[in-house]
């Protein structure tokens, strides 16, 4: 099997590629960001030899901004003592000289954030600074009408399914989908693409009603499948003792995490799981990846909610806003979703196994050969999920597919035959999409914006579009 899907890449030269805006405006927006954060942090610091770490880190992340604009050779990255640099330096090595704005996207930009690392690795005082955190806080902060929404929800449903009372098949299944799309459209919150979204923008794509609007938006639907699947594997009497897993490959920290967990609580929740493996990234990553500390500021916002919530923040005070109070009943629901997944990561029903596997340059197709003790264990699960439009890019491989390719295919050896049964959550905000029925892509390049006869896919750039595909891995 090859190990990536042999047709054109998507590249950051090419006019009509999501990949030539995102390197052009959004690369230099995101870098511009992180020195913006760098340097408020060695403005708050009182350690000589940590300031001038941090200036040091500042300078590299300009200089690295300087190289983007202009459209500089990539250069090897410094080896950090993590094996993966390798794997990017040979794979940079074999595309010969490239430069920032004429080169494959999806190497490029996870090239990107890999460099981003080795200022902070190659430090001492900076080694696990991740220097997107603030923003990931700042973004889970504003989602607080559609969390509190979502808490009282879990809550009431989770309270119902540990009723006796007689569960209505149908009702089962609607609540299955309905948490689904929960954590499907938590990955519209994209911070990386939120350069510019306001405080009102993030909550209109966060509510039940904007998630009931969004319905249509799902070009392809498997839920009933995997909703099938895993009541199979819940009524199959081979299984009824031994552990049932899915996994969750995770995308962003804030909101999205939060609803991943909503998913996975649910699971449990319903018996349609009986542990769940969250994978988060080991290194700060497209901006908004979960690590395995965003897992733990998130536990705690719940823990003590009045404090998150209420406490003005900078901006806040800045603005004379004063936070709005907390109900007794939404510090209960939170108290609740913080008691309930506490409980399930301290009894080893929900766990976290971070791995570099997942911020590595090249696509999925190439996990059985490079990462076999990983396609390995998440083989153990019923399900495996891969959240986000990253992904989904790396599980078909960022290639120019015709949209009509069965998802199946695309997936190469993760595909049919693989042992896995591979489930994407996805936003779209890249150029790639498969599986879909014929006309749908020429329908949507024909709307408003949607790109036309251009050769852009537009419409399938900014989120609001999604596909929830399924494969059977036996
Ligand atoms: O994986 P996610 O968080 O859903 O999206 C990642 C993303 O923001 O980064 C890339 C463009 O910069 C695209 O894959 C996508 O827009
Ligand atoms: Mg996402
Ligand atoms: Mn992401």
């Amino acid at each position: 099997m090859d190990l990536d899907p042999k047709l054109a890449a998507y590249s950051t030269g090419d006019p009509t590629s999501f990949a030539f805006q995102t390197a052009r405006e959004r690369w230099p927006i995101i870098i511009t960001q992180a020195i913006d954060d760098a340097y408020r942090t060695v403005g708050d610091c009182d350690d000589g030899v940590k300031c001038d770490e941090g200036k040091k880190i500042v300078a590299d992340l300009a200089e690295l901004k300087y190289e983007v604009q202009h459209d500089r050779a990539l250069k090897p990255i410094r080896d950090d003592g993590f094996p993966d640099v390798a794997g990017y330096n040979q794979e940079l090595a074999q595309l010969g000289p490239v430069t920032w704005l004429n080169a494959p996207w999806l190497f490029t930009e996870c090239y990107l954030f890999r460099r981003i690392s080795t200022s902070f690795s190659l430090s001492t005082h900076w080694k696990s600074y991740d220097v997107f955190a603030r923003q990931k806080i700042k973004t889970f902060r504003s989602s607080r009408p559609a969390v509190l929404e979502l808490a009282a929800r879990y809550k009431d449903l989770v309270t119902q399914l540990r009723s006796a009372s007689p569960h209505d098949p149908e009702a089962d299944k609607l609540l299955f989908t309905e948490m689904c799309e929960v954590c499907l459209w938590g990955n519209a919150t994209d911070l990386s693409l939120l350069t510019s979204l306001t405080y009102e923008d993030i909550q209109k794509l966060q509510g039940s009603e904007a998630r009931r609007a969004a319905e249509k938006n799902i070009l392809v639907n498997d839920l009933p499948a995997v909703y099938a699947h895993l009541l199979a594997a819940k009524a199959d009497p081979a299984k009824a003792r031994a552990e049932r897993r899915v996994d969750i490959v995770l995308d962003n920290a804030g909101f999205e995490l939060y609803v991943d967990l909503i998913l996975a609580g649910y699971l449990l929740s319903a018996g349609l799981a009986t542990t769940v493996v969250l994978h988060p990234k080991s290194i700060p990553w497209f901006v908004s990846d979960v690590l395995p500390g965003d897992f733990a500021s998130l536990l705690t916002a719940l823990a003590d909610p009045r404090r998150f919530y209420e406490t003005p923040t900078e901006e806040d005070t800045l603005q004379g806003i004063e936070p709005e109070k907390l109900t007794e009943k939404e510090v209960e629901e939170l108290a609740f979703l913080f008691s309930e997944w506490s409980t399930f990561h301290g009894e080893g029903q929900l766990v976290l196994r971070p791995n570099r596997v997942w911020t590595r340059p090249g696509s999925f197709w190439r996990l059985p050969e490079e990462a076999k003790d990983v396609v390995d264990d998440i083989r153990e699960g019923e399900l495996v999920v891969f959240k986000g439009d990253l992904n989904y890019r790396k599980l078909v491989g960022d290639v120019a597919w015709d949209p009509t390719t069965p998802f199946t295919e695309a997936l190469g050896p993760l595909g049919p035959g693989s042992g896995l049964n591979v489930l994407a959550l996805r936003t779209c905000k890249a150029d790639v999409v498969v599986g879909l029925q014929p006309g749908v892509d020429e329908k949507l390049k024909n709307m408003d914006g949607g790109g036309g006869d251009s050769g852009a896919r537009k419409w399938g750039w900014n989120g609001k579009w999604a596909v929830v595909s399924f494969s059977k891995g036996t």
